[in-house]
């Protein structure tokens, strides 16, 4: 579960990017995050991955206060989650498998747990029969679920999406969005930021808006448009 209470971010040079951010996303939840641009999403993710600190406020995650987490423990929370991004973010030089074998080797898992692993989440996205494949020679939709794979091989409780169907035809994007939705039925908590109105209207989750930095809307089973 995860608690935002009084949740406040300043940047540096005096920009209020969220502030009086109020809210509790339950486990196994699907959460839209939308608002225009600059609204904050991005921002409201950081705070997650503890990319950027807090800035006053309390951020509970599984009933850890993270704004207090020492430095140390800041990777075993970013193992608790996922993350995929609009621009796929993959290895190059590196086949499909071992872009998906890569976050395995880096959180400490053994080549057996990696050989055993790797070919039960390439099937869960549909990309088995790419496994030897490079990034460029997949299609875009291919990409975002290597990246998806990636993002999930860890068994995460979170999965934070950041546009994750903003370079995908509409096609392919609701491809992506199925995956997505298996996947939280599986029973990870989704957080996906979007602009994609005709996504957000059609899967009818919760949905939260931001607007300069507060939340405006809070909604089950939402859509884009007020
Ligand atoms: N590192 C930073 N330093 C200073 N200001 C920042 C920083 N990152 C973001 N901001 C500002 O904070 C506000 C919120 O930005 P954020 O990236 O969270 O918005 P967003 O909703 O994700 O936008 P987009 O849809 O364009 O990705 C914006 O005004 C932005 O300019």
């Amino acid at each position: 579960m995860i608690e935002f209470i009084d949740v406040k971010k300043i940047y540096k040079n005096d920009k209020i990017a969220l502030s009086n951010i109020n809210l509790k996303i339950d486990k196994g939840e699907f959460v839209f995050l939308i608002g225009s641009s600059g609204a904050g999403k991005s921002t409201f993710m950081k705070l997650l991955l503890k990319e950027e600190e807090v800035t006053s406020g309390k951020l509970i995650i599984d009933g850890v206060d993270i704004t207090k987490l020492p430095r140390r423990k800041v990777p075993k929370l970013r193992r608790s989650m996922g993350i995929v991004f609009q621009d796929f973010r993959l290895l190059q030089n590196k086949n499909v498998y071992d872009n998906v074998a890569f976050a395995m080797e880096i959180t400490g898992h053994s080549q057996k747990e990696i050989r055993r692993k790797v070919p039960s989440v390439l099937s869960l996205v549909g990309l088995s029969d790419k496994a030897k494949s490079y990034p460029s020679e997949l299609s875009g939709g291919e990409q975002q679920r290597v990246s998806i794979a990636r993002a999930i091989v860890n068994n995460p409780s979170l999965l934070i999406a950041d546009e994750p169907t903003g370079n995908l035809d509409p096609q392919t994007a609701w491809e992506i969005m199925e995956l997505l939705k298996d996947i939280n039925k599986r029973g990870t908590t989704v957080i996906m930021a979007t602009h994609a109105k005709d996504v957000v209207d059609k899967l009818k989750k919760r949905v939260i808006a931001l607007e300069k930095g507060v939340i405006v809307r809070d909604e089950e089973r939402g859509t884009y448009d007020e």
